[in-house]
């Protein structure tokens, strides 16, 4: 995507708490111009670069006719104040509550309430203050979720976050609002296929491992081993389906990058199984890093068992025997 060149275009962000800290460094990374409403100007922009231009709410709105609300809703009654500097401007909800369902009408559809002349456009709540400075700009996958009843609004607020390197996704009017403000708190809705997975390498490792250490000895030597299920052939398991999520934590970032070498743009999208697999990255690094850590804990209990303690001491024994075996037979051919 190439910039138009014209002046760029200025921005502003109402508050001066993490999130606008971090929406304020990407959207100098993407060129705009930012400017941040505080209620205390000279201490909030210590934390901004100097390029920003830090000054009161009123005169922030004034310079801007897209705003971003990075403030609580609980804080949004300032905003009553400014009200008719307000009208006719994108404002862009980014609240997200404490609890699921805390107020009746969603942030977005209250601040609409609030101004009515302003138009209301809810997104970038998905986004965490981290990931806003973290990502650019290898990470185009990260999804924003935007609504409004104005279409050109949404319109323009979606190219935007085109812009900034996240994907827009159009979810319509304003009234998907409190669905797109639930979406942080489904927190465990990505961990579905992650987990499906370590299941199954699980399953299929466990039932590997019983069929060569188990089973095979038991029919070919009459040697019955079925102690060690509970925590040799686990303490097996564990360590194999930890590195092979870990091998699938890595795969798709090599798949990403055959994929953008062979169409010869990293513009084109992702098919969706690898979009879906690149985004459960995390997830498989967590349990992959659970299930080694059971692993670790596992392996440092195993001394502790006495069939343990004697084979350990039963090696060691071989060992020292057929050492001196050796030696005798050097010393006396
Ligand atoms: N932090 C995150 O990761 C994410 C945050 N969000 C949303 O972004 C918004 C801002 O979040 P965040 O930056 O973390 O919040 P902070 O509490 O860090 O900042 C909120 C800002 O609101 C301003 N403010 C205005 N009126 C008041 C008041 N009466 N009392 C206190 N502060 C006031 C303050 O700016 P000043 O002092 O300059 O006026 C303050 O810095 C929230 O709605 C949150 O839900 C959404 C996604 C992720
Ligand atoms: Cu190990």
């Amino acid at each position: 995507m190439t910039k138009v060149d014209k002046a760029p275009t200025t921005l502003a962000i109402l508050g001066s708490g993490d999130f606008s800290k971090s929406l304020a460094f990407r959207l100098l990374r993407c060129g705009f111009c930012v400017v941040v409403g505080s209620r205390h100007p000279k201490l909030a922009s210590q934390s901004f670069p100097h390029v920003v231009d830090v000054t009161h709410y009123e005169d922030a709105v004034r310079k801007a006719n897209i705003v971003f609300l990075a403030i609580r809703r609980e804080h949004y009654s300032v905003l009553w104040d400014l009200k008719h500097l307000m009208a006719g401007k994108i404002l862009v909800d980014v609240s997200n509550n404490r609890r699921g369902n805390q107020y009746a009408e969603s942030n977005a559809e209250y601040l609409a309430s609030l101004l009515p002349d302003s138009v209301v456009v809810k997104g970038f709540n998905v986004i965490s203050a981290w990931a806003m400075q973290q990502n650019y700009p290898q990470d185009a996958s990260t999804q924003v979720f935007v609504c409004s009843d104005s279409v050109e609004a949404r319109q323009q607020i979606m190219e935007l976050a085109h812009q900034l390197n996240f994907q827009p996704v159009d979810m319509g009017t304003l009234s998907s609002s409190r669905y797109i403000e639930n979406i942080p708190r489904r927190l465990f809705h990505d961990w579905k296929g992650p987990v499906l997975a370590a299941v199954a390498f699980s399953i299929f490792f466990f039932s590997y491992s019983f069929a060569r250490d188990i089973i095979h000895p038991y029919f070919k030597y009459k040697q019955s081993d079925f102690y060690k299920i509970p925590i040799e052939i686990v303490n097996r398991t564990l360590p194999t389906v930890a590195i092979t999520l870990l091998a699938l934590v890595y795969l798709p970032g090599q798949l990403a990058a055959i994929h953008q070498l062979y169409y010869g743009t990293k513009y084109k999208l992702f098919p969706k199984w690898l979009e879906g697999w690149l985004q459960s990255r995390k997830q498989l690094g967590l349990i992959s890093f659970f299930l080694a850590a059971v692993h670790g804990l596992y392996s440092l209990c195993l001394p502790f068992r006495r069939s343990e303690r004697y084979l350990l001491l039963n090696t060691a024994y071989q060992q020292v025997s057929v050492q001196k075996y050796q030696q005798q037979n050097k010393t006396f051919p």
